[in-house]
């Protein structure tokens, strides 16, 4: 066998945050491994670009944190950056985009009460939603603030799995608290810097076998790895998109078939004043904070400024909505933000430095959105099935964290234990 095809221990496919984490704990534990990343590049759903210009950084993909994500933290800590707080101004409001008025408290209870509403195990959010909101308005806020939340549209979830991915949150924190104070893809050279192994880049796996206790991962460029144990660091829908062996088949594709995926647009406009800190509601000048739209479902916008940087604006389009617009021109797109902005904001959300959007729909790799969603006709066991191993195989992605499913500290927490779990496999089948 060449070096290439030479059997390892263990092999981790995918090197999004779930893969490096993996990799790192592999890494320490003396294991021989080997990464398998089907793109041309590290990091998955966190990618870190600038503006045209190249004057300041921006987040295309992940941004936001809080002090309880701590593996995330103490990695940005490692990396040689801090945590620096996004400006959020005392009294600001979330405003309703059509009423103009502050529905900052309904958004906070959103969470927290449909949690402990009564839910039909079978029906979708949407319909859950609809039993639980008093009045049409407060429904069109709500399925709008959890499309964008879930970036999958409330009629295609499944209730009971969505509530119970809210209750793995793990923190009484907002998520948007902190963002770290270079490029987060810093996170993602620190960690890939740290392995002895090199990531194998363009190295799509394709199928699997399992044969004797030995699988076999063919991938598209034509090569064959074999490895005792197998860590699939990769969202669940692109794991639906892999040709299993028929017993890993059998038993892994009802819980990967289960989950659907994520639609995200990301917006980011920078401005020189944050002119929306001087909202006039009333005859009274308040901050802005937030703007959902009930009227476009998955739509909202947040002031995404970070300490000491350029005042920034993020609109957030997840669900149906974000599908139906990349069908469309990225001129038709940029005037669609821009019409939404004007209509709470003014004329001046025209008088941006930048403009940039980033699109995360349909990836055959990264799945999309923040994350996949188990689907109304998915199975609500499918994360914790999928963590668990079998046959010294196991998942690990954001979608399965025990702790802040969706989030990048969800990531890093899964793949650190299932490579735990996997690391332990081996060598009880080592002594055996
Ligand atoms: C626009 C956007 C904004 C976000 N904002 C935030 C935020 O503010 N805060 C936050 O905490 N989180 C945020 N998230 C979510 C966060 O980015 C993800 O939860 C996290 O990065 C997922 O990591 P992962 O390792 O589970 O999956 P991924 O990042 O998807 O990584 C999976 C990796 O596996 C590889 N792969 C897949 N299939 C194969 C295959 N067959 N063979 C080989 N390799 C394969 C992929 O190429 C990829 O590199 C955001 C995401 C997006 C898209």
């Amino acid at each position: 066998m060449s070096r290439e095809t030479e059997a390892v221990e263990v092999i981790i496919v995918g090197a999004g945050l779930a893969g490096l984490s993996a990799a790192r704990v592999v890494d320490g534990s003396g294991l021989s491994y080997k990464i398998l990343e089907a793109t041309d590049r590290a990091g998955g759903k966190v990618y870190s670009g600038c503006n045209e210009l190249g004057e300041y950084p921006l987040e295309l993909g992940a941004q936001f944190v809080n002090k309880d994500m701590t593996e995330l933290t103490r990695l940005i800590e490692e990396s040689g950056m801090h945590l620096k707080r996004t400006v959020s101004k005392p009294d600001s409001v979330y405003l309703h985009a059509k009423t103009r008025t502050d529905v900052g408290a309904f958004i906070e209870s959103v969470d927290e009460e449909i949690v402990h509403s009564e839910t039909d195990t079978r029906l979708s959010l949407a319909q859950t939603i609809e039993d639980w909101v008093e009045n049409e308005q407060e429904e069109a806020i709500a399925k709008s603030f959890f499309t964008e939340e879930s970036t999958v549209s409330t009629e295609h979830i499944l209730a009971e799995s969505f509530l119970e991915t809210i209750e793995r949150y793990a923190s009484e924190l907002d998520d948007l608290t902190h963002q770290a104070s270079g490029q987060l893809t810093q996170v993602v050279d620190y960690l890939s810097s740290q392995l002895k192994e090199e990531i194998l880049f363009n190295h799509p796996v394709e199928s699997v076998e399992y044969e004797d206790g030995l699988y076999t991962l063919n991938t598209s460029n034509g090569k064959s790895h074999h490895a005792k144990a197998v860590i699939f660091a990769i969202p669940p829908t692109a794991g639906s998109r892999i040709k299993f062996q028929e017993e890993l088949k059998t038993y892994y594709e009802p819980f990967l078939t289960s989950y659907i995926d994520g639609s995200v647009i990301k917006v980011s406009l920078t401005y020189e004043q944050p002119f929306w800190h001087h909202y006039d509601m009333n005859g009274k000048s308040v901050p802005v904070e937030g703007i959902v739209y009930g009227d476009y479902d998955g739509l909202s916008v947040s002031d995404s400024s970070k300490e000491g940087d350029h005042p920034r604006l993020t609109a957030f389009i997840g669900g149906d909505l974000a599908k139906d617009l990349v069908e469309r021109s990225e001129q038709d797109r940029h005037q669609f933000v821009l019409d939404r902005l004007r209509d709470v904001l003014g004329d001046q959300v025209e008088e941006y430095l930048d403009y940039r959007e980033s699109i995360w729909v349909d990836h055959p790799y990264y799945g999309g959105g923040y994350s996949g969603q188990v689907h109304v006709a998915g199975l609500p066991e499918s994360p914790d099935k999928l963590r668990t191993p079998f046959k010294l195989s196991v998942f690990a992605s954001t979608e399965l964290a025990e702790a802040f499913p969706g989030f990048m500290e969800g990531a890093l927490r899964s793949g650190k234990s299932a490579a735990e779990k996997i690391i332990d496999l081996v060598d009880r089948s080592d002594k055996h």
